[in-house]
Formats: C-alpha cells, structure tokens, sequence
C-alpha cells in the first residue's frame, strides 16, 4: 500500500492536476500572505438589543466612517460625510427620504454612485480578486468588479465610468446598485466577527441577531452564560427552560417565545391565571417595562412569572440533588422554608420571606412538581425541542460556537477562568475527573455537545444537566460567582443576601502573573497576547476602566443592554483589530434606527488605540497566514512529485 503522504499528494493532484495549476496556485497564496491583514471585530454581551447590534455592524464600530475619512480627507464636509455614511448604513430608507426632497434625482445618484465607487475601490484593495468577487452581490456582480478595478488600458478612464453610470441611472437600476454597493461596503470594511458571548435574554430581539447571524459572512462565537441557558432550554433542561421563561416574563420578552420562536405559551399562561388568579404577585414586577403592554396583558405576564420562577425553584432543588458532583446542594431552597411561620434561614440566619403565597408546594416535598406544573413542564420541553427555528440558531452556536478561542494571538472568552484566592487555577471534579484552566474549558465544551448529540442516553442528560451548570456554577467559568441570587432577589429584602460575590480572577486581572499564567495556560506568549473578556458591565461612569492590566486584558462589556445603561453610563464597547493594531471603541446609547436615519445621527463613539503596530500586519501574519504557509509547503511537495515523476500530471 502506498504510504500516507503519496496517497494525500494523489488526493491533491485531483484538485490541481498540472504542474501549471499548482503553480499558479502557489503563486496566488503567496500572494494572499502579503495583503493587509482583514478588519477583526469584537462585540459581546448584545443582550437582544438587535437595533443597536444591527447599527454597529454597519458601521463596523467605525470603520466605515474611517473609510470615508480616507477617501475623501477635506474634500467632503463632514455633513456630507455624515449623509453618506447613512446612506451605506441605511441605503432604501435614506434613498426613501432623498427622493421626497430632493429635485434633481439623476444628479444625486450620479455624485453618490460615484462617491460610493470610492469607498468601496477602497474597501476592497486590500483583498484579493478572488475574495472580493466572492463578495460581490449577485445582481451587479459584473458592473461592481467594472467600477472598482482599475483599468490601465482605458485612456478616457472618466468617461468610460460616466457611460456606465449613466446607464445604470437611465435603465431605473440605481437604487438596486446603491443598495447593491453599501451591502458590499459593510461586507468589505469588516472581514471576520467576533460574539464574545450572551447574544441572549433581557433585550426583546435575540432571534433577530440570530438569524442575521446565520447570514453573516464570516464568524465566531464565544458561548456566554445566558446563550448555553439557551441551548439547554433547547436541548431540553427543565432547569434552563424554566430560567429562559423566567427572565423573558421579568423583561416584559415573553414575544420572543411566541412570535420569535412560535413556542407555545398557552399551557403555562392559563395555568397561572388560574393558579395565581388573586394574588397580585407583587415580588415578580417586570423590569425594563414597556408602556405600550396592555394592563390584562400585564397581568398576565405577573403571573407567569411567579408561576415559571416557582417551577424554577423546584426544578433546581431536584438538579442538585441528583447531581452532587455539581456541589450546588446549598442552592435549593425551598425545603429551608418555614412555611408556617413565613421565614427561610440560610446560614443559620432567619428572615422573612416578601411572599407565602405558594399553593403548588407540599412542604413535605417542596421540590416535588404538581401535576399540572409538570405537565405544563412537558409541553414546554416537546415546544423547545420541536421548534425548528430555535434549534436553527441553536445548531449555529454550536458550529460556529465553542466556550472559548485562541484567535491570531488572542485569547477570548465570555466570563473568566475560575481561580483560587492565591491566583492558581481553581481545580473542579464532575463525573469523576478532576479540571482547571483548559482543560475545565474542553471538558465542559465537550459536555455540551454530548448534551445534543452523545447516544448514550446518561452522557445526554448529563450534558443537558452540565449547561444548567455552566448558566450558574460558581464554578463556571462563563457566570464565576459565588451564588445566583435569584431566589434572594425575589423573596428576601435584605439587600446582603443579593450579594453575588465575583470570582478572584476579577479582582486579580491587574496581576501580571496570574495573566502570564492564564495565557500560558491557553499556549499563549504572554509577551505579546491580548485577553478579550465580557460578561461584567464595566461602570465607565464611574471611572472604571475596561482595560486591564496595562492593556493585555479587555472587559468589553459596556452595556448593550439598556438596562445595564444607567449603571455603566455608555452603550458598549467593542474592538477592532486592523493592520494597523489594536483599537477599543466605546459607544454612546444608540438612539433609533429610525433617529439613525432621520437625523443621520451615528451611535458617537470614541475610540483608544491599545496598540499600533510598527509594521503593517500582515495576512501572513496571522494564523490563517499560517494555514496558507501549510499549503503551499503541501503544494511545493506536489510540484516536486510531479517533477520526480512519482506523480503523473492529470491532464
Ligand atoms: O438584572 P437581572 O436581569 O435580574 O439579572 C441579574 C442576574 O444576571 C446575572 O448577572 C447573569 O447575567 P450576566 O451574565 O449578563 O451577568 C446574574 O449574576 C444575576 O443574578
Ligand atoms: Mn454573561
């Protein structure tokens, strides 16, 4: 039998079967190593706010304004500026709005084509051909590449555009080309994304920035706490399932269920009607509510609540139970009630509960669902697993997905890595084995899988059981507190008791030896590594700052979410990593998408560099320059075999 490296070179050569067909290829991935590194972009913690996520990808954080800035330095005042950038952003609505006012619509069009061609010429030059073409929007494919490659041979070069233009116009195609053209921009100015985590819960449109995901062109996402709560619910977990609910029904989101997701609510909403008819479910006020919700509609979304949370809490206390590898049995409850006299103790410590009214708990067997909770229970687990759309986005995350990335020298991760008082790795045993760093990371990344895929029936329910686990372990690295206090929030006031107290690796990110052997943990060189990092809301307002640890470390968390707003004074941070180096983007609120385009009012955002590099990255210098380097060594041996004779050219 021939050895394993003839028979790869045979498999190569079906694929380039001349000696000038490796060739060329050779030289084409040489080429590609020297182009300037692609435009990365970080973003996390979007919280389903999806106008503001759908605004920053358009404009790549800035990186569109920086482009026209570019193009046209002085030539353009910066209100033209200003308009043109909508009109990439925004192009049927702005055009929509131009058309109204605007008398002479040919000239319009012929000076924003031609403004958008620049740009876009721009865009586009540090691609390959073959890349951009790839990019190019179907129907003007052709007429796009036309524009934007020079044309040496042309001797009247303006003349020729006009014609083009000019036809474009006069056959009514110009609004498809703008349209064409911005889309092409947008796609160009931002080469690869990055989601450090929590896509998910408290704002009203995850399921929108899915399914724009699931279009996005090129991606990675870093699982956040709330997205693997999810991915339970979807897998099934009665745990994950009911927190979902829970925190949909307390943001006033419980669209996202039935028109999102088509998930039936029906079954739960009547029972907590009838279950919870006369209560008035003071402890389950909605957060964030909005005024347009009606006040039966109200009503009923109170009720749910408590009934959801109270399913909740039953169905946790029976997770820890069963799972005591998990070492959360602190965390039920329910039997540390006192329900005739209306207290709970925790620590030894006795306080009142804000509610009593609990008419579904035995207190002999408080965990214990009744029979209709649990047949409520059943039809929302055959809803989340039957429906199709949930289990779409939830296969993306998984394919696109992982619990962390080394990435071109960068570590990313949404929460943290659990750490002991002293800076050493926090060591943790599920199943029998024992984890920390990485290998915590791999072993919980494998679970969830199991959790969808695994046939053997216990490895499936345990990795159902693990994303529960990952949603609030203080062992998680992805949520890295001491306790979820969501049974404290809602029934004690003693506000000591909501304490949820953050893992020492918050406190130690300014430590540089703790950072060194978190990188080296990762095979990172802690030199010249950064850490990208969400999940907690860095209070800019208060002068905290999202750069750590004299710029290796970056919590990026800046509060998409609105209702993290007030607390952190700004609407998020994101990061771009260009050719150029490093760049930390701090976003004001965003207003509308409407004010976005009426009043051409751009989120306003302040950028820092963290780095500029001395030389212009490369494509070669990153780990995709490293893949292009493997082929071309793969390619080299073909072209070899081929010369030797131990390979015969197929054509
Ligand atoms: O403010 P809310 O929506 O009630 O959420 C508070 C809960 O969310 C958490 O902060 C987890 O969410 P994050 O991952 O967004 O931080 C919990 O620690 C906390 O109990
Ligand atoms: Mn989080």
């Amino acid at each position: 039998m021939k050895n394993l490296e003839t028979r790869y070179l045979e498999r190569l050569s079906d694929l380039y079967p001349t000696i000038a067909e490796a060739s060329t290829e050779i030289i084409n991935l040489q080429a590609i190593l020297n182009l300037p590194k692609g435009t990365e972009h970080f973003i996390t913690d979007v919280h389903g706010e999806y106008e503001a996520f759908a605004h920053v990808l358009k404009n790549g954080s800035g990186s569109v304004r920086r482009k026209i800035d570019e193009v046209f330095g002085n030539t353009l005042s910066s209100k033209e500026k200003r308009s043109l950038a909508t009109l990439i952003y925004y192009p049927k609505e702005k055009m929509e709005i131009v058309k109204k006012n605007e008398d002479n619509m040919e000239d319009w069009y012929k000076v924003n084509l031609y403004r958008l061609i620049e740009v876009s010429k721009r865009a586009a030059s540090k691609y390959t051909r073959s890349k951009v073409r790839k990019a190019l929007p179907k129907d003007f494919a052709y007429v796009i590449e036309e524009l934007i490659t020079e044309k040496a041979e042309v001797n009247d070069k303006e003349s020729y555009y006009n014609e083009i233009i000019m036809t474009i116009i006069r056959i009514g195609r110009a609004e498809g080309f703008i349209a064409a053209i911005s889309s092409l921009i947008q796609r160009l100015v931002v080469d690869h994304l990055h989601i450090v985590g929590d896509i998910y819960d408290r704002g009203p449109g995850p399921h929108i920035i899915m399914d724009k995901l699931m279009n996005y062109h090129s991606l990675d996402i870093q699982w956040g706490n709330h997205d693997v709560l999810w991915m339970g619910a979807a897998a099934g977990q009665w745990g994950c399932i009911a927190n979902a609910i829970r925190i949909c029904a307390r943001y006033g989101n419980l669209d996202i269920l039935e028109d999102g997701y088509g998930i039936n609510l029906l079954p739960l909403a009547s029972f907590a009607i009838r279950m919870y008819e006369t209560d008035p479910c003071t402890c389950f006020a909605l957060k964030g509510q909005d005024d347009t919700i009606s006040r039966a509609e109200m009503e009923m979304n109170l009720r749910i609540h408590k009934a959801i949370s109270v399913i909740q809490f039953k169905v946790e206390g029976q997770i820890v139970r069963r799972q005591k590898d998990f070492h959360m049995e602190d965390r039920g409850m329910l039997h540390r009630i006192d329900y005739e006299k209306g207290t709970i103790t925790l620590d030894g410590k006795e306080y009142q509960m804000l509610d009593m009214n609990f008419p579904t708990i035995d207190p002999k067997d408080p965990y214990a669902l009744s029979g209709e909770e649990e047949e409520v229970m059943e039809r929302l687990e055959r809803a989340f697993t039957g429906c199709e759309k949930l289990q779409e986005h939830m296969q993306l995350l998984l394919r696109k997905g992982n619990l962390y990335k080394v990435h071109n020298n960068n570590l990313l991760y949404h929460g943290c890595v659990p750490l002991n008082e002293d800076g050493s790795l926090r060591e943790v045993t599920l199943f029998g084995h024992t984890f920390r760093g990485r290998s915590l990371y791999d072993a919980l990344d494998r679970y969830v899988r199991k959790g969808f895929f695994s046939l053997d029936e216990q490895e499936r329910e345990n990795g159902k059981d693990i994303m529960w686990y990952i949603w609030l372990s203080p062992d998680s690295p992805l949520f890295g507190k001491d306790k979820m206090a969501t049974f404290e929030r809602y029934f004690l006031a003693e506000k000591e008791t909501h304490v949820e107290k953050k893992n020492p690796y918050y406190k130690l990110l300014e430590d540089e030896e703790v950072i060194d052997q978190v990188m080296r943990e990762f095979g990172l060189p802690p030199e010249s590594a950064y850490i990208v990092n969400g999940h907690v809301p860095v209070k800019s307002k208060n002068g905290e700052n999202p750069v750590k640890c004299n710029g290796r470390v970056m919590v990026i968390d800046g509060g998409f979410s609105k209702a993290y707003q007030k607390e952190t004074g700004i609407a998020g941070y994101t990061l771009i990593y260009n050719s150029y180096g490093l760049r930390l983007v701090a976003h004001e609120p965003f207003e509308s998408t409407e004010g976005a385009i009426q009043r051409e009012s751009d989120i306003h955002s302040e950028s820092v560099i963290i780095k500029r590099v001395m030389e212009r990255r490369l494509v070669g210098d990153t780990d995709a320059g490293k893949e292009l380097r493997e082929r071309i060594a793969d390619l080299e041996e073909l072209l070899a075999a081929y010369r030797s004779g131990e390979i015969k050219e197929k054509r």
